[in-house]
């Protein structure tokens, strides 16, 4: 059964006009590793740490259609949306297992609510921009020509040694003048776009094109103090995804990183913790890895082991384009590999120490297919006795259709993780979550999180983590799926 909204009755949750009020008591382990007599030993301690979670539930304003396809009058929707398409359970009535909209956990911003700009080093307005991507079906473009043929991107930050030299053709909309100059209009564009629309509150995406990886340099952008003198002295190897996001975290907006490039240098990350300013990312986690990081958490997860797993891909739209030039493939290549490490590590029965499978990433512009990714994947795995097992997968959809409801949770989610305050039973305040924001780790491929903490890319962890903290801000225990009650 499916039920549209609930409110949570308990002692530990309190419900005002503004906030929800919880008390949460976190069930974890404390592990100790210690030598007893001659031979070191793995202690494991259940612990229980009780948090109290405030959320602010005054949700701030960030802006129904239909059209015929060849098979039918398609209405819009939200399909691929985690928080606008998926649900959660939240019980069973009368031996029927009862959800609820995934968004009905907490108050959220309402998608139609948001109302866009940004920046693009293309000065084509967003009808054109339409058509010339061929994503969406014509009775569709022709609806929303009227509402977008006016928007025009602000001039954007472009720097060609950061992106495929292919790039060039399109760069006739550029903020000119030194990368302060250029952090300082980036300030007053985002001030002007709050002013104009009114809304309440400012979520920064990166979905520009793909950079290179930005050389960690000591003394240029390891550290904040170096990095806001590099900016000073306009040295060239600060590229444009960091001087948007050193803007963001100057207006104290939060900035996330779509795409797979370094952009948190380490100054950067320095800056964000200092200033308590939102960062993600990095690249969208969208299809083949999005796949990847399910089947080989069910393969490991199942005692089998991945030893090859082999993903290419082509695709003919811009993104494509852009890749196609090494130094930016590169960048992808390395968020698409990283992907198995936490879930290959996560068994030392099949794998020693250091072992991991064979993995290529092979990514190929072919501009036929446009926004068609066909994606190839094989995945050889040792299973008992010495047997072989090859699972051989082939994903072919529009790239961008698959990316854009991802986009749209990175922002809800951020703007969401903004509103929540946290206290454990030790601290003496409530404070925000760490600016490095791990919670959206299920929207990307590569998570960005606090230095010295894991990284954790199986899907169903990261959804389970996302879901169990907000269930805890309205005082609802983890989902541990063992309904008890019909064992
Ligand atoms: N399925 C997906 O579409 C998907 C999945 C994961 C990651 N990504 C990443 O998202 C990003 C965008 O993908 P896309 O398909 O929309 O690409 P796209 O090429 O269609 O759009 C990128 C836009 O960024 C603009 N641009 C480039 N440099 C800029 C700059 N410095 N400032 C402002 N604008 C700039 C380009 O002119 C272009 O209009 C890429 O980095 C891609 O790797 C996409
Ligand atoms: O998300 P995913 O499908 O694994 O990865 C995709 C790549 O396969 C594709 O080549 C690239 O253009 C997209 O930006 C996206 O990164």
């Amino acid at each position: 059964m499916f039920i549209e909204k609930f409110k949570v009755e308990s002692p530990n949750v309190k419900y005002t006009e503004d906030e929800i009020h919880s008390v949460y008591n976190y069930e974890t382990t404390e592990l100790v590793h210690e030598n007893k007599n001659g031979s070191y030993q793995w202690t494991v301690k259940p612990k229980t740490v009780q948090y109290e979670f405030k959320t602010d539930i005054r949700v701030p304003k960030l802006g129904g259609i239909s059209w015929a396809t060849k098979d039918k009058v398609q209405q819009a929707n939200y399909f691929g949306s985690l928080t606008q398409a998926s649900s959660i359970r939240v019980g069973s009535f009368n031996g029927e297992e009862i959800y609820a909209p995934f968004k009905s956990l907490l108050p959220m911003v309402n998608p139609d609510d948001i109302v866009f700009g940004g920046w693009d080093i293309s000065d084509m307005n967003l009808a054109d921009a339409m058509a010339r991507a061929k994503v969406f079906d014509i009775d569709l473009q022709k609806q929303l020509r009227p509402y977008m043929e006016s928007m025009v991107p602000l001039p954007g930050i472009y720097d060609p040694d950061f992106i495929a030299a292919n790039q060039g053709s399109r760069a006739n909309n550029v903020i000119k003048g030194t990368k302060k100059e250029q952090v300082q209009q980036i300030i007053k564009d985002i001030r002007e776009f709050k002013e104009k629309s009114k809304v309440d509150r400012v979520v920064v995406l990166w979905t520009a094109n793909t950079e290179r990886y930005s050389n960690i340099v000591v003394g240029l952008n390891d550290t904040m103090e170096n990095l806001l003198a590099a900016v000073e002295k306009d040295e060239s190897e600060i590229s444009p995804s960091t001087l948007y996001a050193l803007a963001c975290i100057y207006e104290n907006i939060p900035f996330i990183n779509g795409s797979p490039q370094n952009t948190f240098v380490p100054g950067l990350v320095d800056l964000a913790i200092k200033r308590n300013s939102l960062i993600g990312g990095d690249d969208f986690k969208s299809g083949q890895t999005k796949m990847k990081s399910v089947l080989v958490d069910f393969l490991v997860g199942a005692g089998i082991k991945p030893t090859s797993i082999v993903s290419y891909n082509h695709l003919g739209n811009n993104d494509g384009m852009n890749l196609s030039a090494p130094q930016t493939f590169r960048s992808k290549e390395i968020s698409k590999s990283n992907v198995v490490d936490d879930m290959v590590s996560s068994n030392g029965i099949l794998y020693e120490p250091g072992e991991h499978p064979d993995h290529v990433v092979v990514i190929k512009y072919v501009p036929y297919v446009g926004d068609s990714k066909r994606a190839m994947d094989e995945y050889t795995s040792e299973i008992f006795m010495g047997g072989k097992n090859t699972i051989v997968l082939h994903n072919t959809c529009e790239d961008s259709l698959l990316a854009a409801p991802i986009i749209l949770d990175l922002v809800l989610l951020a703007e969401l993780s903004t509103r929540i305050q946290l206290k454990g039973e030790a601290e003496g305040k409530f404070h925000s979550f760490h600016p490095v924001a791990t919670i959206l780790s299920y929207l990307t491929k590569a998570p960005l999180v606090p230095p010295g903490t894991p990284v954790v890319n199986a899907l169903s962890k990261q959804r389970a983590m996302l879901e169990n903290i907000l269930r805890a801000c309205v005082g609802l225990a983890p989902e541990n799926n063992m309904i008890l009650e019909y064992k």
